[in-house]
């Protein structure tokens, strides 16, 4: 990865207006990612983290302030960015092959497209899969699909919003080995967007918490801790505590019954 392909979110706000009320929903996001960082966005429901991940991704514009990937301004949707969300959105008439294929952008030979897509159905762990549809699939295997999908024009950053949200605890756990793998593999910048504390901690760099009303970021968290991570170091639990701290801050509930 490139130093000139570094993510900046310049005092970013968006303001949505439903009839003659506009709400504020983000102020002052100010960010910068480098490239080929892991970094991680936790924050209460409606805080706007997945308004501002659909910024980065050109679906939405910033009212206020700017997006830039590689010093460019980020305009619309374009292949230097993937997304996957929570549902894996595949073609359910599509074989697992095609569905990745589906996603190449540039006008390639018919032979270097299939070794394209054997390459990244490898990366996902799909061997032998190829021929399946979406519905001959799990949960947690077709989320691998939309993750090769995304993947497959080499973008300089993937969002991913969510995208273990809908699995089971153990496969989570499966696909955060894997996701892991593949950024130390490709150098991709990753961006995550979770409500799992430990999925943020066993995988960022960085984590962002965010307060909201309007959403912001309250705060900036190093995981400086050697890969792979034990979910029970005394450092993993001591930065865990620090966000729930956060997330807590001002309220009633008694932290140290949850810890
Ligand atoms: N297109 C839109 N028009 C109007 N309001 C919107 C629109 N999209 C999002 N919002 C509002 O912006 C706020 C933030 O929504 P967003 O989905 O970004 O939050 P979130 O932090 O991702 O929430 P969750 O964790 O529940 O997914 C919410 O109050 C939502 O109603």
């Amino acid at each position: 990865m490139k130093e000139s392909e570094n993510l900046e979110i310049e005092h970013v706000k968006k303001i949505f207006q439903i009839k003659d009320v506009s709400f504020e929903v983000l102020t002052d996001i100010d960010l910068k990612i480098r490239a080929g960082e892991f970094i991680s966005i936790v924050g209460a429901s409606g805080c706007g983290k997945s308004t501002l991940a659909r910024m980065i991704a050109g679906l939405e514009k910033p009212t206020d302030g700017e997006i830039k990937i590689g010093g460019k301004r980020v305009e619309k949707p374009s292949v230097h960015i993937g997304m996957v969300f929570q549902e894996a959105r595949l073609f359910p008439w599509l074989t697992v092959e095609k569905n990745i294929a589906f996603g190449i952008h540039e006008k390639l030979p018919a032979e270097e497209k299939k070794k394209l897509v054997a390459e990244h159905i490898k990366m996902v762990g799909l061997e032998n899969f190829e021929k399946a549809l979406p519905g001959q699939l799990s949960g947690g295997m077709q989320q691998r699909v939309s993750i090769a999908r995304a993947l497959i024009n080499h973008p300089a950053v993937l969002l991913l919003d969510e995208p273990f949200g809908a699995l089971d605890a153990l496969t989570r756990i499966h696909m955060q080995n894997g996701i892991l793998k593949i950024w130390e593999q490709e150098k991709t910048t990753m961006i995550l967007i979770t409500h799992d504390i430990d999925e943020a901690i066993f995988l960022s760099d960085r984590i962002f918490v965010m307060g909201k009303n309007p959403g912001e970021i309250k705060k900036e968290i190093r995981v400086d801790l050697a890969r792979p991570r034990g979910r029970n170091s005394y450092d993993f639990v001591n930065i865990r505590r620090a966000i729930y701290q956060e997330f807590f801050e001002n309220s009633e509930v008694e932290i140290e019954y949850y810890l």
